[in-house]
């Protein structure tokens, strides 16, 4: 688990777009694993921008994001989906044929979870998924538990995750209060990890990720097992490593 520690948001994003950029450029044809959140904001904003001056072409790139709430539509702001487009495909050359993000609406409980994983099989392994980091450790939306999920599926949301999210929705009871994500075990099939982490809030959870026991109840830590790790984070996050 390399970790690389910049002296602040924007250079840390910058240096996580420069491993994306170079992965595209070096091949075409990559399939990239995508997260939400605001921890990528940044790095996603400096992919359009070397797209916009000519030096990236997303034609070919299929990608997988992480998670999907459970109940929001495409079309609702506060959806991956939305965020995704918002944030980085509609303002790149990706054919959204390409685009895949769990769908939270359009099937009936635990059916989403199996034709994502058989998408994700017919398609081909991830090249690098991007990682962000919940303050109680999840990703995704893998949430702290008694075991590490294997596969993409439906998962209960935490309090504190709901508590964490809440300020993107106008109160507390419209955020969903579950989710489909990549499971652990999808995760780590991913030939490379890149881990984005910001702020001194996540100090600790990273230093539990990074240097503590490998355990469920920190679903991150099992970064530890896997042979391609990067952690690119800032001064305030790297605070205890
Ligand atoms: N499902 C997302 C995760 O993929 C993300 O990593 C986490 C951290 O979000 P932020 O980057 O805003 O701290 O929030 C959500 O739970």
């Amino acid at each position: 688990m390399e970790v690389i520690v910049k002296k602040n948001y924007e250079e840390m994003s910058k240096a996580a777009a420069t491993l994306f950029a170079a992965e595209i450029m070096e091949n075409p044809k990559t399939i990239l694993g995508m997260a939400t959140g605001s921890t990528p904001v940044g790095l996603y904003k400096e992919l359009v921008k070397m797209y916009e001056a000519g030096d990236l072409d997303f034609s070919q790139v299929t990608t997988f994001n992480l998670d999907e709430y459970i109940g929001l539509a495409p079309e609702h702001d506060q959806s991956y989906h939305y965020f995704m487009n918002d944030n980085l495909f509609n303002h790149v050359n990706i054919n959204k044929e390409n685009v895949h993000v769990p769908d939270g609406v359009g099937f009936e409980a635990g059916e989403a979870g199996k034709a994502y994983e058989e998408l994700m099989a017919k398609t081909g392994q991830v090249e690098i998924q991007l990682l962000g980091l919940g303050c109680n450790g999840h990703i995704g939306f893998n949430e702290p538990a008694d075991e590490f999920t294997k596969v993409t599926g439906e998962i209960d949301l935490t309090d504190s995750t709901i508590e964490a999210n809440k300020r993107f929705f106008e109160k507390k009871e419209d955020v969903p209060r579950k989710a489909v994500s990549m499971g652990i075990g999808t995760i780590m099939r991913a030939k490379k990890i890149v881990l984005l982490v910001n702020g001194e809030n996540k100090a600790e959870i990273l230093k539990e990720v990074v240097n503590g026991p490998v355990t469920p109840k920190v679903p991150g830590s099992i970064l530890q097992f896997h042979p391609h790790v990067t952690v690119i984070c800032d001064e305030e996050a790297a605070k205890y490593l």
